[in-house]
């Protein structure tokens, strides 16, 4: 079984940046990474926009990231989501350098990534954007707590303070109580839990996961899946979370970034990827999600008819069409959609059958 673990650790006094309240967290501008020899007159080049064989044939590079814009807003789980080989950990990995970007520029919280010495770069890694990689071991004559408390150890803190942070996070993720265990001792779900309080210990502003879940058997994984957005509820901590699983996308993340070939084809909310692809690439991608558990009844209502705007049960707009479909089930009557006192639309038998269908938009046309 594998465990998840964070790069941690700093001097105590290091400085905690606090960004204003409206700076995204990440700001990313037509990035590029290209690996291979000259991979600098790659970028723009005609030669860029060859097929990746081509490509690979004329220069010998390939080219992982390929001009991608995005921002991470703060506060928000972020999902970089693609194939294998689609460029999510390059992608990822240059947020903070530990792969170095051919071109573009990186803000976090407004100040320049790509212009930050090591020494600055370190303080980043271990105290601003920490990464949970899946295959990190945790210390195997540690126990519990002395793992999560092992990057609080690197950082200088007291053992005092290290001891009491790290039961706090042991309890947060759910393992009060196997504090003196070894991670031989605990299941593979425990161990990647012991890896996130690990990570959470060292209080970083941005959590960069690198599918750490794919290894887990399909249960475990939803258990941790369900925990990281517990953990994002509670905490609000800006996440950004790499995996290739379209469900693990859709229930975690507030913002998804598909990529294709390096690009990123569509970002945005789960209900607008499954409810609006970008293209047939992404439709094709989505076409077997249940729309009924991601679309809202915002939606898929049509326009209120005479008589209509006083009877029926009222949801809010922001009800999935799953919940409404219950309730218009259950009362026989078409749902009202309310905001603010004020109905804004309807949703009956035949608007949320068409959401099932996939034929939400002809239905309403
Ligand atoms: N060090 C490297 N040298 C050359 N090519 C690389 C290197 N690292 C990655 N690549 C290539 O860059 C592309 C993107 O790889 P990357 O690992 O970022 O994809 P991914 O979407 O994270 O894939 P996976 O889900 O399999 O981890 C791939 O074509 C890969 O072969």
């Amino acid at each position: 079984m594998t465990a998840v673990s964070a790069a941690t650790a700093t001097a105590p006094d290091a400085p905690l940046r606090r960004r204003p309240p409206s700076t995204p967290v990440f700001q990313v501008r037509d990035l590029w990474k290209v690996f291979g020899p000259k991979a600098d007159r790659v970028p723009g080049s005609p030669e860029a926009d060859l097929d990746a064989a081509e490509l690979r044939r004329r220069t010998g590079c390939t080219v992982a990231v390929r001009d991608v814009s995005f921002d991470v807003h703060p506060g928000e789980v972020f999902v970089v989501m693609g194939l294998s080989g689609s460029g999510k950990s390059t992608l990822v990995r240059c947020l903070t350098r530990l792969i170095e970007p051919t071109d573009g520029r990186i803000a976090i919280d407004g100040e320049d990534v790509r212009g930050m010495d090591r020494g600055t770069l370190r303080q980043l890694r271990r105290h601003r954007a920490a990464m949970v990689f899946q295959h990190f071991g945790l210390l195997p004559h540690r126990t519990v707590l002395d793992n999560v408390a092992y990057g609080l150890e690197i950082q200088g803190r007291g053992r005092s303070e290290r001891r009491r942070r790290a039961a706090e996070m042991v309890a947060k993720v759910g393992l009060a109580g196997l504090e003196g265990r070894r991670p031989g001792q605990l299941s593979g779900g425990q161990q990647q839990r012991v890896g996130l309080a690990r990570a959470l210990a060292a209080d970083p502003e941005v959590l960069l996961f690198d599918e750490p879940f794919s290894a887990l058997d399909p249960l475990i994984r939803r258990d941790m899946q369900e925990e990281v957005v517990r953990l994002h509820r509670e905490e609000g901590r800006t996440m950004v979370f790499i995996t290739h699983d379209l469900s693990e996308a859709l229930r975690i993340g507030d913002r998804i970034a598909l990529m294709r070939d390096g690009r990123i084809v569509q970002c945005g909310t789960p209900e607008e990827i499954v409810g609006s692809p970008a293209d047939d690439y992404v439709r094709d991608f989505v076409r077997d999600v249940p729309r009924e558990q991601v679309l809202t009844v915002r939606n898929a209502m049509r326009p209120v008819r005479d008589g209509e705007a006083g009877s029926g049960p009222a949801l809010a707009p922001g009800t999935l069409v799953r919940d409404a479909i219950e309730s218009v089930a259950r009362t026989g009557l078409p749902a009202r959609v309310v905001e603010e006192g004020r109905c804004l639309g309807v949703v009956d038998h035949a608007t949320l059958l068409a959401v099932v269908a996939g034929v939400a938009g002809r239905a309403a046309a």
